[in-house]
């Protein structure tokens, strides 16, 4: 259970919902507190290249409808996504809202489990290229 004070919320948010919303997805969910409790964060790994970018334009259109943008980085069939507001500084109900969103897409589009050791993040939404130029795939494009 996490309480107001693990949290940064965004001015004008209803504070109650935010740290009910983000106990949901940190504590029952796959989701990280970024540093400061400022945001959610989550690597997500598909099958292929292909189905982590149709993936990933499912939230960009949602992105869209919401007026809300992530910071994230691709790496051939992994994704790293953070949800953070960037003004009123903090977490708002829309990263709440998109974290969401990015889960229930994620399993519409055959979400891999990563690896225990591969979902924790430290320090950005930046991805190894780790398997994605390695020998275990012989079509050029990886899949
Ligand atoms: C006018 C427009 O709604 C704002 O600039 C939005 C756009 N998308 C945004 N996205 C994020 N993540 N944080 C913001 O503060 C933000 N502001």
């Amino acid at each position: 259970m996490l309480g107001r004070s693990d949290l940064a919320i965004s001015k004008g948010s209803d504070e109650q919902d935010i740290v009910r919303a983000a106990t949901e997805l940190v504590d029952n969910g796959k989701w990280h507190l970024t540093e400061g409790g400022v945001g959610l964060e989550r690597p997500f790994k598909f099958k292929t290249f292909k189905a982590t970018w149709a993936f990933m334009n499912d939230v960009a259109e949602e992105c869209q409808r919401q007026k809300h943008h992530p910071e994230w980085a691709n790496v051939y069939s992994r994704t790293e996504i953070r949800w953070t507001t960037h003004s009123p500084k903090g977490m708002s109900a829309k990263d709440t809202h998109m974290a969401r969103f990015c889960d229930e897409a994620a399993q519409r589009h055959g979400e891999q489990y990563p690896k225990q050791a591969e979902t924790k993040t430290e320090g950005g939404p930046v991805v190894e290229a780790g398997d994605c130029c390695g020998h275990t795939h012989t079509k050029p494009d990886g899949g």
